[in-house]
């Protein structure tokens, strides 16, 4: 039975850590579970859409590019060798059930909707080899394995520690997250975890102030960017982090904390969304993007 609002199952013993994680299924091939395949090593990527799984093989290709032509300057051979090799570890299926059939870690990186997810974790449940562990890269819903975006680029790792998580299911998953090369930190399973608790209220502070036509779009996100340092601005980065995504964590805390005035449905958000401005993805959100 698996538990939610904590890593849903537990090794029992901190000495299977070093050899745990052979094969590695990642569910949901958007934008984060397309990076987060990449950074492991036998992979298999699981999405029901099988366009998604077309798209993602090929964003995978070309980041893998990115990184091949820094390491491999010198000898571009090696570096399509490199490219090749890093592709073949990663199997693709549309079908969560029989992916999970063998798998020792699931990454799931579904839709940010609770009821979505636990269906899916139940099935998964059902049919992964008892000693798997399975984590949730949820933004704000409960413990699991949470990367950022975009994931080869962004070194940090939250790892979630539920209140049940064990001692040996908790230091498998710190190692992992380093030998897929990330610097990990630890959080208790708490609202958004550290990055989103303190970015969500950040974010929705910076659309109020546009809403409220203190200032333009791009002179909000120049601000944070020449004056804060911030590589990309606030409504820069709702456009890249997905409208859709933005609305549902928003969405799912203002459910949970009615009371609370920061998590209160944003207008003009939710009018984006309706209209299929998702950002980036759709070509179009605070701002325009050429489609890819
Ligand atoms: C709508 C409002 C209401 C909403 C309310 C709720 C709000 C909720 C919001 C929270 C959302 C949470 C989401 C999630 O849970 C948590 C997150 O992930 S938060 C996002 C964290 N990410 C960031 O903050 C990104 C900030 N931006 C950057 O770091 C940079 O801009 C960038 C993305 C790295 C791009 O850098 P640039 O310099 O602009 O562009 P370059 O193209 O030159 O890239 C630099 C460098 O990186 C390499 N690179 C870029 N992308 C990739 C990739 N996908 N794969 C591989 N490599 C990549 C590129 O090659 C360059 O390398 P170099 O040549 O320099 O060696
Ligand atoms: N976008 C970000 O910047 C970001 C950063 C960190 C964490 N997250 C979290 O990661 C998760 C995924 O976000 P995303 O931006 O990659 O979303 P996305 O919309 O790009 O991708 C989600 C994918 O899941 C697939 N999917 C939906 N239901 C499925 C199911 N039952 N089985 C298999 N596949 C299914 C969809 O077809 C879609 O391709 C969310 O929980 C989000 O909160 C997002």
């Amino acid at each position: 039975m698996i538990q939610f609002g904590v890593i849903a199952r537990n090794f029992s013993s901190s000495s299977a850590v070093q050899s745990a994680i052979k094969n590695v299924t990642v569910i949901g091939g958007g934008l984060m579970g397309s990076g987060i395949a990449q950074a492991g090593q036998n992979v298999t990527l699981v999405d029901v859409n099988s366009e998604v799984l077309v798209k993602a093989q090929k964003s995978i290709g070309n980041n893998l590019g990115r990184v091949a032509k820094k390491i491999y300057k010198e000898n571009p051979q090696e570096g399509e060798k490199f490219v090749a090799e890093a592709l073949g570890r990663i199997k693709t299926s549309s079908d969560p059930v029989a992916a999970v059939k063998s798998t020792d870690l699931v990454v799931e990186a579904i839709v940010e909707n609770l009821a979505v997810k636990h269906d899916l974790f139940k099935k998964l449940d059902a049919a992964a080899p008892s000693h798997a562990i399975m984590a949730s890269n949820t933004s704000s819903l409960f413990g699991g394995l949470h990367f950022f975006n975009p994931v080869p680029v962004m070194r940090l790792l939250e790892v979630v520690r539920g209140a049940e998580t064990s001692e040996g299911t908790y230091a498998t998953m710190m190692e992992w997250g380093k030998a897929v090369g990330k610097t990990c930190i630890t959080c208790k399973d708490t609202p958004g975890f550290v990055v989103n608790r303190l970015l969500v209220p950040y974010i929705c502070e910076a659309i109020r102030l546009y809403e409220r036509g203190d200032a333009s779009a791009r002179d909000i996100d120049i601000a944070m960017k020449l004056g804060a340092g911030y590589p990309m601005g606030p409504l820069e980065l709702a456009d890249y982090v997905g409208l859709d995504t933005n609305k549902f964590i928003l969405d799912g805390w203002f459910k949970k904390y009615p009371e609370q005035a920061l998590f209160k449905p944003i207008p003009l958000l939710n009018k984006l969304v309706s209209e299929g401005k998702l950002g980036v993805k759709t070509g179009e959100g605070f701002y325009k993007y050429e489609k890819k």
